[in-house]
């Protein structure tokens, strides 16, 4: 017999297989609401040209290819942690934040995954909000911990089930990891307003819980890099010591070059060393050293000023077609008569929008009109555009009239 033949048929990734279904689609109309990466008003993946001269100075310059060491490209951690903390941050200036550069978003989580496992003297309990982004449970279930959840989303106002969250959250056992998204919540779009950010670090903080912060999409969601990470800076402030995962993949356009970070901030910078030492350890048989090319043009733009201050046009010109998209699906849904109320599509934030359809219609839509998007009615705005966004609302209003 084979050395396989017990190898089951798995399912396809509910994200990543909606692309796979859209590609096979022949209908001219049809629609990738599916995976998070955002497209031009032309439908076109975007290269940033802030990554274009990025990459033409780094050609320039001829570099060698040889390893870079566990942690990656000293000069893109260096500028991935100021990016995330504010370069003025008591953090950096003692030294007890460590980070590593990682395999992009999910690179980072897993690594911290993997860390927890090995050293958290805490509960093996991570704490998802209520829905997550899918990949957030096989990562920390393959890396051994168990998830749970708390409330987050509100079903019946499409918005943030803030007291939801807080009496699920004053339940969590004490030294249990919560995982917060940073800012653009996926799938839901639905984000803390300051003042409850500031509820639930005091509550946090009462229950002295690990916070495990994801942030994915800074400067995606509301275009200002420091607004986006107003939340992990808050929590710092506060005096939690986070773990932090970051991603280059959506704010810089890097999907494929796979550029991330992961920060632990530690109570001083001898811990952050011991912490450092383990870390690589805990890399070294995984991957041994992470890819340059990524981190090389990231680094680039974050350390050349003008490239620097063209990133953040372009990143704050991407949230801002988003926002559009979501004004004019609204404007077409009324334009079709429909009568729902659609507020939530335009109130929540960042590269989703949690649209509330139910999955039979969710089905209608590809079935009928080659839309195609994950059967929780997560919508990827960015595969919106001038061009397709009165089909859409043609297509949404058959399904929900
Ligand atoms: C909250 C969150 N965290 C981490 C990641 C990891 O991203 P990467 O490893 O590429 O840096 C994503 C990407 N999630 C998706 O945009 C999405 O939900 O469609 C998509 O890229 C994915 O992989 O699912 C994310 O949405």
């Amino acid at each position: 017999s084979s050395w396989w033949g017990g190898v089951q048929m798995g399912p396809p990734d509910p994200i990543l297989g909606v692309s796979e279904a859209f590609k096979k689609d022949s209908n001219p109309k049809k629609m990738n609401l599916g995976v998070g990466a955002y497209r031009d008003d032309q439908g076109k993946p975007f290269v940033l040209s802030c990554v274009r001269k990025a990459e033409a100075i780094i050609a320039s310059k001829q570099l060698d290819k040889e390893y870079l060491g566990i942690t990656g490209l000293g000069e893109f951690t260096k500028s991935c942690a100021q990016l995330a903390f504010g370069a003025d941050n008591e953090v950096l200036k003692s030294g007890r934040n460590i980070t590593v550069q990682t395999i992009s978003g999910t690179g980072s989580l897993r690594i911290g995954a993997n860390f927890l496992a090995r050293f958290h003297g805490g509960p093996r309990d991570v704490y998802l909000p209520k829905p997550s982004w899918g990949n957030h449970t096989p990562i920390f279930r393959d890396a051994g911990m168990q998830l749970k959840a708390y409330r987050y989303y509100d079903a019946s106002t499409c918005g943030f089930d803030f007291k939801g969250a807080l009496e699920d959250i004053s339940k969590i056992p004490e030294q249990s990891v919560i995982l917060l998204h940073a800012c653009a919540h996926n799938p839901t779009g639905v984000d803390p307003k300051p003042e409850q950010w500031k509820e639930i670090s005091d509550l946090v903080k009462k229950r002295n819980l690990l916070p495990f912060f994801d942030m994915a999409y800074q400067g995606f969601a509301s275009g200002d890099i420091n607004r986006d990470a107003w939340a992990v800076r808050y929590f710092i402030e506060q005096g939690h010591n986070v773990l932090l995962s970051q991603s280059f993949a959506k704010n810089m356009g890097l999907y494929g070059e796979r550029v991330g970070g992961f920060s632990v901030v530690c109570s001083d910078a001898e811990e952050a060393k011991r912490v450092e030492s383990q870390i690589k350890i805990l890399i070294r048989p995984i991957y041994s050293n992470p890819p340059m090319n990524g981190a090389r043009i990231a680094s680039t733009i974050l350390n050349t000023p003008d490239l620097y201050s063209l990133w953040l046009e372009e990143v704050h010109g991407m949230a801002n077609r988003i926002i559009k998209m979501r004004e004019q699906l609204v404007a077409g849904l009324k334009k079709e008569g429909s009568s729902n109320n659609w507020q939530h599509v335009i109130d929540q934030i960042g590269m989703f929008c949690f649209t509330g359809l139910k999955p039979e219609q969710v089905e209608r839509l590809t079935k009928e009109f080659s839309v195609y998007m994950t059967k929780d009615g997560r919508i990827s705005m960015a595969g919106i555009s001038s061009g397709n966004v009165g089909y859409l609302a043609q297509a949404i209003h058959a399904v929900t009239k």
